[in-house]
């Protein structure tokens, strides 16, 4: 399916969710995730601070935020920049998102797994973001873990891939743990 139609298709579908649903579907795909090996074994964790319209990570970083190094993206030009997460020196940045502020700007070598936020994703690990290419960049530069994660039906059939696309090594929704065979 072209990225597009996914885009509007998955949108309308969002618009459906209630309050408690989305509440339930963040709460199982963080317990699969904070039971993953991937989660146990790193240290330097890439998350995402949610949108309205995203599973919220919400609890989860403030849960496991004293026993984990984690980090936010800063949109900085068509790039993203990593920068530590600190709850006190959060600031509103594009796109509405809350992003951290300062100049202690991380390399992405020092991540060792990657909480991706997407519109969409199949079961060979493609995932469709919101069309601006700002992870593509950023994955594109490291060998760290990959987790897409999700509601369940941002899982589809398929997905028109593109040759920069970076695939992901794991997708987790509320009913769903896709473990990708790495190529
Ligand atoms: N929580 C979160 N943080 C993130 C991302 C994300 O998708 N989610 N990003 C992922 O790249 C980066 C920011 N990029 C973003 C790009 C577009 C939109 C957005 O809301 N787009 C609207 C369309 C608006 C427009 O076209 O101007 C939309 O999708 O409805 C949000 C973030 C870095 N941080
Ligand atoms: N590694 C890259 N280097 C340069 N341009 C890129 C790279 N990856 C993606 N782009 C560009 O970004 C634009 C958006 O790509 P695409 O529609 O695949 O984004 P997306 O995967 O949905 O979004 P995102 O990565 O922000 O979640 C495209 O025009 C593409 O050419």
């Amino acid at each position: 399916m072209r990225k597009e139609e996914i885009r509007s298709r998955i949108k309308a579908r969002k618009a459906m969710l209630t309050d408690a649903e989305r509440q339930s579907a963040a709460d199982a795909v963080f317990a699969v995730l904070e039971n993953s090996v991937a989660f146990m074994l790193a240290d330097n964790i890439l998350l995402y601070h949610s949108l309205p319209d995203e599973l919220s990570t919400r609890a989860f970083i403030e849960k496991w935020h004293d026993r984990k190094n984690f980090f936010l993206p800063r949109v900085h030009g068509v790039n993203l920049e990593v920068l530590p997460y600190n709850r006190s020196s959060l600031r509103l940045g594009a796109f509405q998102i809350e992003e951290p502020q300062g100049d202690d700007v991380r390399d992405i070598s020092s991540i060792e797994l990657i909480v991706v936020p997407g519109v969409a994703y199949d079961r060979c690990g493609n995932r469709v973001g919101r069309g601006k290419g700002f992870y593509d960049r950023l994955l594109a530069s490291t060998h760290a873990t990959k987790v897409g994660v999700g509601y369940d039906f941002q899982l589809v059939d398929d997905i028109d891939s593109e040759p920069h696309d970076v695939v992901m090594d794991l997708v987790v929704t509320e009913h769903e743990i896709i473990r990708v065979r790495r190529r």
